[in-house]
Parts: structure tokens; C-alpha cells; sequence
């Protein structure tokens, strides 16, 4: 099966989101829909991608008391997107009440959305975790610890940078679903990001898939970069 290049869509409006779209013709991508937009456009955002026939990865991050959590999720279940997100740093009791929302809100005879927990972010460096959240220790362990929990509450996977993701896999599970943002070609620029790989890099330590905003997004040519990340991605030429 293919593995998905998730186009980040961190675009300031509609009309930007649309002209984008536009540039990609009839192909179907996966696309990720964030807080940028859909605190703007709401669901209408979702049904207007969902009709171009994309994938969508709703990435709101929910971190709240279980009880909100359970509830917003039960709402998102109904939009028919294919993938959401919580921090896993709301804990098990809120990640458990995140998938009873989304099992409760999904239509009959849909499939439900798949649930993901957001570990640490890929703009976070070791210094910052120690100093401004107080965690001791590597990275890699904070991930590890925030991954095991999340499949502990029966989530279906992680969001974190591929550099950890080896050691998720080999812990966890090949199931585990990894999602890796963070994505920059060898010559790209690196902007806020910290944990960074290029997609060829990601390919090699088994990501499952990866997200990619702007170094597409903001290109020259989105569509020539899109398809250049792609062939590093996938390896192959298109
Ligand atoms: O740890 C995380 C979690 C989410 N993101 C999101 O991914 C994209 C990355 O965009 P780039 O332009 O490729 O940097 C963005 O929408 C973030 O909100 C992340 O980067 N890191």
C-alpha cells in the first residue's frame, strides 16, 4: 500500500487553500487541514476538500479535560475525515475519552476516524523540553514514554520527527502508526522547525507517513516540489 505524503494546507484563506488545490488538476491527495483554517471556515472547509475527493487529516490537537475532549470529538466523528489528533500530553484519561467521542459521533456503516496523539512537537529541542516543560531526560524517551501511553489508551499511533520513529516501531509495533511532520529537503530552509529529515530519510527509518507543508506550499512551483518530495518519498521516479 501506498504510504501518504500529507500535504500541510497552512494557507491564510480560502481563496489561497483553493487556488492551491487547483494547481494538482484532478490528482487526489491526502491534505492536512489545521487550526489556521478550520477555526476560520469550520466544517464547510472539510466538505469543500472532501469533494475534490482528497484525504484529510483534521489536525486540531485537542488538549482539554476528558469530558470536552470526549465531546469536540464526538462532533469531528461526523465530518467524515479520515484522520484526528490529540496531545498526548492531556494524558490516557483524556486520550480514552477522545476515542469514545469519535466511536459514539461516527454515522452507522462509516468507518471511524483514526486518532493519533502528538508526542513532541517537531519545533521542540531537548533544552526546551527540559527547561520549559521540566522533563528530564532525551527526547527520544519523552516520545517513547508519551507513544506507549497512547497505545496503552488504544489509540492507533503518534505524531513525532522520524528520528524517533525506529525505536517507536521496534517497541511499540509496526501497527503503531507514525506520522512524521518536520519534512525538509537537504537544501531547504528549516524555519521554526528543530527535529527535521528529508523525505528520503523518513523513507529509510519506516515513517508511515509524512507531512509536508511548506516546502510545497511555499515553492516557486508547488506542484514541481510536490512531486519532487514525492519521488524521495517514494523512491522511485515519477
Ligand atoms: O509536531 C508537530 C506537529 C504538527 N506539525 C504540523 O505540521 C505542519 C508542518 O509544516 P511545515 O511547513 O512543513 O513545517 C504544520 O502544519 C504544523 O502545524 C508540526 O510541524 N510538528
Amino acid at each position: 500500500m501506498r504510504k501518504p505524503l500529507i500535504i500541510a494546507l497552512d494557507f491564510p484563506n480560502m481563496e489561497k487553500t483553493k487556488h492551491f488545490l487547483d494547481l494538482f488538476g484532478g490528482e487526489q491527495l491526502v491534505v492536512k487541514v489545521g487550526m489556521e483554517l478550520y477555526y476560520q471556515y469550520g466544517p464547510g472547509i472539510i466538505d469543500y476538500i472532501k469533494e475534490q475527493g482528497h484525504g484529510v487529516f483534521l489536525d486540531l490537537k485537542l488538549h482539554d479535560i476528558p469530558n470536552t475532549v470526549k465531546q469536540a470529538m464526538r462532533g469531528l466523528a461526523g465530518l467524515n475525515v479520515d484522520l484526528v489528533n490529540v496531545h498526548a500530553a492531556g494524558g490516557a484519561n483524556m486520550m480514552e475519552a477522545a476515542l469514545e467521542g469519535l466511536v459514539a459521533g461516527t454515522p452507522a456503516g462509516q468507518e471511524r476516524p483514526r486518532c493519533i496523539a502528538v508526542t513532541q512537537l517537531t519545533s521542540t529541542t531537548k533544552e526546551q523540553m527540559n527547561e520549559e516543560q521540566r522533563i528530564i531526560g532525551s527526547i527520544e524517551e519523552s516520545v517513547l514514554h508519551y507513544a506507549r501511553l497512547t497505545e496503552c489508551a488504544g489509540l492507533d499511533g503518534v505524531v513525532c520527527s522520524t528520528h524517533e520513529v525506529s525505536r517507536i516501531h521496534e517497541r511499540i509495533g509496526k501497527g503503531f502508526l507514525t506520522v512524521t511532520p518536520g519534512i525538509r529537503m537537504a537544501e531547504g530552509e528549516t524555519h521554526d522547525q528543530k527535529r527535521v529529515a528529508t523525505p528520503e530519510q523518513a523513507r529509510r527509518l519506516g515513517t508511515d507517513a509524512i507531512v509536508v507543508g511548506r516546502s510545497i506550499t511555499a515553492a516557486e512551483n508547488p506542484y514541481q516540489s510536490y512531486k519532487k518530495v514525492l519521488e524521495a518519498w517514494e523512491g522511485v521516479k515519477i
